[in-house]
Order: structure tokens, then sequence, then C-alpha cells
């Protein structure tokens, strides 16, 4: 942990497998990151990123190491830590029968806080309604999600974790799908969830998305962390280039 800076993730010496890997995928991974940090994970196919992402959310086992996020133990408490944090997948599909429209999946967002069974309150509605402005979908929301293209599924997940107000909003190649306009369109919307003090961590390979804010620039390779450092948004691209060709 840096001087006087809370950190929300906190990760010491950890090891992560898959079910039925022979060898850890994540080996000896230290990363603390605090509150506002806007941290981009980058590096070369297969070095992690992704597992990375799944071990903070608690998605993939922690066989070794400390592991607390937003207070609490990942290896113990999953669930809860799931709860605290957004996660935009890299890869998902809604097939076209499913039977959730954009609002009804962006208002899931909230179960996490409201229980699975209780009817969403007043405010419950105007954190998924002011989710839905930002991601720019009003005319999507009656829509049933599965008949929606790949980039205006990936809006209304985008919207489903801004409604759940994280504590800590990881993504995974949020902005593969979308168009020119709508990447320009969220670099703001990510600037104000930065600026509201939620750090960010998110994995790319595309950087012209990026918000104009300090970007905290962390290249992995082989499970392990090869290089951490601050740059300005603008930089980001050579600086992952320099890093992968040295390391
Ligand atoms: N569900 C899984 N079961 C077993 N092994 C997995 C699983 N998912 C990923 N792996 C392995 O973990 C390693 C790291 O994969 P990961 O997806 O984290 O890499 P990445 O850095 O995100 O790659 P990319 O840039 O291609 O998305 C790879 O060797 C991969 O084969």
């Amino acid at each position: 942990m840096r001087d006087g800076d809370l950190s929300v993730i906190e990760l010491k010496g950890i090891y992560t497998a898959y079910e039925g890997g022979d060898k850890p995928v994540i080996k000896d991974l230290s990363l603390s990151v605090g509150q506002g940090e806007f941290v981009v994970i980058g590096g070369p196919n297969g070095a992690g990123k992704t597992t990375l992402l799944e071990s903070i959310n608690g998605l993939v086992r922690i066989t070794h190491g400390y592991a607390m996020v937003c207070g609490l133990d990942v290896r113990r408490s999953g669930n809860d830590v799931r709860k605290k944090v957004g996660y935009v997948i890299q890869n998902f599909y809604f097939d076209p029968f499913t039977p959730f429209t954009v609002g009804q999946v962006v208002m899931m967002g909230r179960y996490g806080r409201l229980g699975f069974f209780n009817r969403p309150s007043e405010a419950d509605h105007r954190a998924a309604d002011k989710a839905i402005r930002m991601a720019g979908i009003e005319d999507l929301v009656s829509k049933p999600i599965g008949t929606l293209s790949g980039g205006q599924q990936q809006k209304a997940m985008i919207a489903h974790n801004i409604a759940k107000e994280p504590d800590i909003m990881l993504l995974d190649e949020p902005f593969s799908n979308l168009d020119f306009r709508a990447r320009e369109y969220f670099q703001g919307v990510l600037k104000d969830i930065v600026k509201k003090g939620t750090p960010v961590v998110m994995v790319s390979h595309a950087f012209d998305g990026l918000p104009d804010v300090k970007v905290r620039l962390v290249i992995m390779s082989e499970g392990r962390i090869s290089a951490d450092m601050v740059c300005n948004s603008g930089d980001v691209e050579g600086a992952v280039r320099r890093a992968c060709v040295v390391g």
C-alpha cells in the first residue's frame, strides 16, 4: 500500500489456477490499487490479464497469497466481493430468446444491493435510469437484450455495471464492439467514474478510447507484473509497445 492511500485492491504474492489446470496462471503477483486510480493492464495474449481481473473478482481460485478487495478476503467472501465490484466481461452472448429487456438487465445491476426478491425502490429506479442515460441507450430500454447488436449489448452491460454503483469497476476490452463515436462518448463516462473516486482497472489492447486522466499502466507477462508506471493517456500505446519489446 502506498503512503496515505487506502487501497481498495490489495494482492500480495497471489497464485491462481483454473479448475483442472496443472500450472498456476498467475504467479507470485502483488498489486495494490487505491481510490480514484485508473489502471490499464496491458501485455501479450495469454499473459494472464483476464485471469487477474477474475482473481480480483473471486471468479478464479486463488491458491496462495493474500487478496483483500473492498476490505473483504476474496478467498473466503467471493460472493460479497462480487456485489461490490462492477465487471464488464470480454466475451458475452445473449441468445435471441433471452427473456429480458435492456431495462430489466440494467435493473439487475441493482440486485446485489436490493436482494433478488425485493421490489426496486425509487432510488434503484433512479440509479438504473441514470445508468441508461449515461450509456446513451434510452431508445433500447424495452427491447429484448438478445435481439440487439453486439455493440448495443455491450452498452447495455456497461449500463448494468454503472447501475450497480460499484466500489471498483473492472473492464475487459469494454469497447471492442463499439463504434468510433461510442468510444469517444465512453471516454467521458469513464472520466466521470474515475473523478468520483471509483478505481477502474481496464484490460485492453486498444488505447484510443482512454479518458484524459493520469493512467497507471501495468504490464503483465507470463502471469507476472513486468512493469508498473504512470503516464498520460496519450502515451499509453507507445509505453505498452516499449514495455512489451523490452519485456
Ligand atoms: N477457463 C480456463 N481454464 C483453463 N485455462 C485458462 C482458462 N482461461 C484462461 N486460461 C489460460 O490462462 C492463461 C492466461 O489467459 P488470460 O485469458 O488471462 O490471458 P490474457 O492476457 O487476458 O489474454 P488475451 O490478451 O488473449 O485476452 C492462458 O494460458 C489461458 O490458456
